[in-house]
């Protein structure tokens, strides 16, 4: 990730408008998951700045009020070429807003639209694949310096320092565990996926995208903070369930829901961000917003063999690139 490039963008927006006071996250699908932790970390370090996260045509359809030149909008397309996502650009420059749009496509129609363009890897490795998200929470992180003072800047850019070496460590050593998920979820005809804090945009497209639109496998997202507040009422002896447990300010949360999947005997698996270290690369202070790429990088692999052992690829689609719709 090129740091400075993110800190140039927000230089130049400060320069350009130095009184902005709302940040909108739009995107669609998995993109839209990839830019929560951005969302998330506005919504938390900000007392200034206003924060909100829409799929795109909800941006489009029901734009909020006030939209214009005080708003910065961060969109995302991991192709480019999303209709939806494309058009909020669109609308997000008409409004006067300052537009930065995360894609892999250079040259891609929403990269025609925007103002900054930010163009990640994806393909190269497991760490590329959190390459979207870690640009969004960076630009989150630098707006909230760059705008209204963060005390723990330095110890967040240590972070993404270290984050690429944590995730490929990571995804060398879960092959044993991810072949395991696979082998027992296999026969699943829906999972539950749980989590909290910043990780809920991961919990959120793990079961939307890997499991449903890819595995085509039931899978309802739980808070875990939610879950003792309806959702538990399904919990039974080897129900599936998989727990995206954060090491920090929310683990309270996820760990009390896992002590009572355990209570009842329910299948439990565990993406642990503490088994993989991530206290080693990120500082108590800014441990929270960090979850979701480690624990993005690792289910990638477990989704990997989910697909091998169920015989369906993660390409596999029944209306995606086959239907006008
Ligand atoms: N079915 C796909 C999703 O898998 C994808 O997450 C979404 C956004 O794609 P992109 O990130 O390219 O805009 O588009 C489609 O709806």
């Amino acid at each position: 990730m090129d740091f400075e490039k993110v800190k140039s963008i927000v230089s130049d927006i400060k320069e350009k408008q130095p009184e902005i006071d709302r940040v909108m996250f739009v995107g669609c699908g998995a993109s839209m998951a990839d830019l929560y932790p951005g969302y998330y970390f506005v919504s938390h370090e900000s007392t200034k700045l206003l924060s909100s996260i829409h799929t795109a045509n909800e941006f489009n359809y029901d734009t909020p009020k006030g939209v214009g030149e005080h708003t910065i909008v961060i969109t995302a397309s991991l192709g480019g070429t999303t209709p939806e996502s494309v058009a909020a650009t669109k609308k997000a420059r008409e409004l006067g807003t300052h537009l930065i749009t995360l894609s892999m496509a250079d040259d891609s129609p929403i990269i025609k639209e925007t103002e900054y363009k930010v163009i990640h890897g994806f393909h190269e490795n497991y760490a590329a694949k959190t390459e979207k998200m870690s640009y969004c929470l960076a630009f989150a992180i630098e707006i909230v310096k760059q705008f209204e003072g963060y005390q723990f800047y330095d110890e967040a850019v240590a972070a993404f320092q270290g984050m690429p070496d944590l995730i490929e460590n990571a995804v060398k050593s879960v092959g044993p565990s991810a072949k395991e998920f696979g082998e027992k979820y296999k026969d699943e005809k829906k999972i539950f996926v749980l989590s909290s804090g910043a990780s809920l945009g991961v919990a959120y497209s793990t079961a939307s995208f890997l499991f449903m639109e890819m595995q085509w496998i039931a899978a309802p997202t739980v808070h875990s903070g939610e879950y003792f507040h309806g959702p538990f009422e399904l919990t039974e002896k080897d129900a599936p369930y998989l727990l995206f447990m954060n090491d920090g300010s929310t683990r309270h949360l996820d760990a009390r829901a896992l002590t009572f999947l355990q209570r009842f005997d329910a299948q439990v698996t565990n993406i642990d961000a503490k088994d993989y270290g991530l206290n080693e690369v990120a500082g108590e202070n800014v441990i929270d917003y960090f979850n979701p790429l480690i624990h993005t990088g690792v289910m990638r692999v477990y989704a990997e063999e989910l697909a091998k052992a169920r015989k369906h690829p993660l390409t596999k689609r029944r209306y995606m690139w086959k239907l006008t719709y």
